[in-house]
């Protein structure tokens, strides 16, 4: 499957069941399992489940951070960021066709030759954003950065309903969007999703 354009959804770690079943009712394509403080056997456990939701309704499952998790579910890809196993790496133990996903934070990092190993990139922080702490990079380096990337590249940070129109010019992929969209509504996404297509 090819990866989608436009919105990528990520689920919170608070409820990761429950915000992967609002993201499947949204009709999101890809969703990322993102759990940072969680037991390796809770992650598990609820991968198991997130696989098995994304499998039935065909949306490609995202593991973010580990690969380890991700290869025993069956997911069709990893995150990983900066301090993880690099993609070089990562490449040697993956099943062909398996999706892998790099955060960059700097234009150094879009041109690193890690990047030739992956399928797309993450982009961030654009935003000031309190779901991670993070260096905030701002739309200018940004659109410098998707200018040069050679994969596609996916806006995260900060991104919400009323600054969306602030990013649309930078020409990425797609974004992704934590707080803004798991804690609003349906009426709320789509209209962040109309003004993404506009
Ligand atoms: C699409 C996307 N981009 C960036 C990130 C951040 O990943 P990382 O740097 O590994 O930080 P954590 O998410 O692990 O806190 C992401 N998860 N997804
Ligand atoms: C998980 C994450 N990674 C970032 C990066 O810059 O790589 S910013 C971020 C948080 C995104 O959450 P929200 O949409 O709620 O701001
Ligand atoms: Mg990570």
């Amino acid at each position: 499957m090819d990866l989608p354009k436009g919105f990528y959804g990520i689920t919170l770690e608070t409820d990761s069941i429950g915000t992967c079943k609002k993201l499947l009712n949204f009709g999101v394509q890809m969703i990322q399992y993102r759990a940072k403080n969680l037991s390796s056997k809770q992650m598990l456990n609820e991968c198991f489940q997130i696989r098995s939701l994304t499998k039935q309704a065909n949306v490609l499952m995202i593991v973010n951070d580990r690969v380890d998790i991700a290869l025993i579910v069956g997911a069709d890809g990893v995150h990983v960021g900066q301090d993880d196993i690099p993609p070089s790496s990562l490449r040697k133990i993956v099943p062909n066709n398996f999706i892998i996903g790099l955060s960059t934070h700097s234009i150094e990092q879009v041109l690193s030759p890690e990047v030739d190993f992956v399928d797309y990139i993450g982009v961030g922080a654009i935003f000031e954003t309190s779901t991670k702490d993070t260096v905030v990079i701002g739309t200018e380096l940004a659109k410098q950065m998707v200018d040069l990337s050679k994969k596609p590249a996916y806006l995260i940070g900060g991104i919400k309903l009323s600054n969306i129109d602030s990013i649309k010019g930078i020409g990425a992929y797609g974004f992704t969007s934590i707080s803004d969209v798991l804690y609003n509504d349906y009426e709320h996404f789509l209209e962040m999703i109309k003004k993404w297509n506009s």
